[in-house]
């Protein structure tokens, strides 16, 4: 498949996907360590992908995205943004509120 067409899979498949370096658990860089600490902090369960294991979305997503850098957090469809975005959204109580919609949303 087209990488174009599998990362629009990857985000209408899921309502809160994070694309990072590493994994939640084991992230490989800071700014992904700390959007995936912050988006485990809201609470609801999310998807990821890890873009050093996919060299392709790596190369590809940036320019698809028009955001040139990772993490990228995507909830409902859309484009939220990166590290600092997050963390301040986080830090106001938005972004947990933002997630817990999609979800509700997606669920209903
Ligand atoms: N200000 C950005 C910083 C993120 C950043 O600089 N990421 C770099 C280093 S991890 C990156 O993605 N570089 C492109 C690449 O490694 O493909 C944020 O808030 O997320």
């Amino acid at each position: 498949m087209d990488i174009i067409e599998t990362i629009k899979e990857q985000i209408a498949n899921n309502t809160v996907l994070l694309y990072m370096k590493g994994s939640p658990n084991a992230p490989q860089c800071g700014f992904s360590a700390r959007a995936a600490q912050v988006v485990m902090g809201c609470g609801e369960k999310f998807a990821y992908v890890d873009i050093l294991q996919n060299p392709e979305i790596r190369a590809n997503l940036p320019k698809y995205a028009n955001w040139p850098t990772f993490p990228q957090l995507w909830v409902g469809g859309e484009l939220v943004g990166g590290s600092d975005i997050l963390t301040e959204m986080f830090e106001k109580g938005e972004l947990q509120t933002l997630i817990k919609d999609a979800v509700g949303k997606a669920d209903a």
